[in-house]
């Protein structure tokens, strides 16, 4: 049997140990002779299966926390934590700073999935692999998805710990012809030729411009375009100097898959990048970007992402924005 354990204080429970009714869990997603692995929505259903069985109401609102910034689920009351071992079909979390769990509970009210841990391409899970949670939450009922990541600021005007809106990107694996959406479409997700071009909701930008400006984070935030290379090095100089020519306002290694996947299943999407180091475009400086550094600043800024996100999230459903 799986355990459910009650934790202390919070009125919730955790689903801990790597195991489903007493047997090890198997990582499945389905073979095709033409083009190898992928999930189908029938294997997908059977992770929402597990996960029904084991909360009691559906999400509305998902979060996906970048490195650093899992302690955003610590905004949910009443948790219920399932560690990605204990769910079919899902993959595992391999990078330090995601913790690999669905915590599930209610934030500002809304009933909310966040996952503590995303996948990443330089993993080694393809990118359909990466963008599977993506599904799941939209299966589960999730219309909204915050995403945030951990990025290095390439617009010399950021500061480390500011915060950028993202309001558009540069899909530079796309460039290269790596798409989650590669493979066969399914049309119960979406369209075969989804189109990007209002990937981001305007609205929720003003709106996170506002809220921003009245807790005090004004002049910390910006609004930006993020790109995403596979990693997991750092970027050279020369790349960084060929970014922001690009015009890219801050770089990372996730995100920009997990928009395009949410937007082909027509949910409404917010994204924001906490701006963990400046990039380094001088040959002569000796600062070295590192993971321990971007956790460190998740960490120094977690209590005002906290409250701007609680309180982000209950304006956007007080006025309705983005709901279809
Ligand atoms: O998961 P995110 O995109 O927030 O993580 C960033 C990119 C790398 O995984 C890691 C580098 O420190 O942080
Ligand atoms: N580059 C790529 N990914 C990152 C960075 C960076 O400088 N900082 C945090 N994630």
């Amino acid at each position: 049997m799986s355990t459910l354990k009650f934790m202390n204080g919070h009125g919730g429970a955790k689903i801990t140990n790597g195991t489903i009714n007493g047997d090890a869990h198997v990582h499945k997603d389905v073979f095709h002779p033409e083009i190898g692995h992928r999930y189908t929505y029938e294997s997908l259903q059977e992770t929402v299966e597990f996960l029904r069985s084991k909360v009691p109401y559906l999400p509305e609102v998902g979060v996906i926390c970048g490195s650093g910034l899992g302690s955003l689920a610590e905004c949910l009351d009443n948790p219920i934590e399932i560690s990605y071992d204990c769910i079919p079909h899902f993959p595992r979390s391999t990078v330090k700073g995601h913790v690999g769990a669905l915590v599930f509970g209610f934030m500002s009210g809304l009933p909310t999935v966040c996952m503590k841990g995303r996948f990443h391409y330089y993993e080694g899970y393809p990118l359909w692999k990466c963008c599977m949670p993506i599904r799941i939450m939209k299966l589960l009922g999730v219309s909204h998805l915050f995403i945030t990541n951990a990025a290095g600021g390439l617009n010399p005007s950021f500061r480390v710990g500011d915060i950028m809106f993202v309001k558009d990107h540069i899909n530079l694996m796309g460039f290269a012809g790596n798409n989650p959406l590669q493979g066969p479409n399914d049309e119960r997700f979406g369209p075969r030729f989804p189109p990007m071009n209002q990937a981001y909701n305007r609205e929720i930008i003003k709106l996170a411009n506002k809220v921003a400006k009245d807790i005090g984070l004004g002049d910390r935030v910006h609004e930006g375009v993020y790109t995403c290379l596979g990693g997991p090095n750092f970027e050279t100089v020369a790349e960084l100097r060929m970014l922001q020519m690009l015009g890219a306002d801050a770089v990372g290694m996730s995100t920009v898959h997990e928009v395009i996947t949410a937007n082909h299943c027509d949910m409404t999407v917010f994204v924001f990048s906490l701006i963990t180091n400046e990039c380094i475009v001088e040959y002569e400086s000796l600062a070295k970007p590192s993971h321990e550094e971007v956790i460190d600043v998740g960490t120094q800024r977690e209590n005002s992402l906290k409250q701007f996100v609680k309180e982000l999230l209950k304006q956007i459903f007080e006025n309705r924005i983005g709901t279809k």
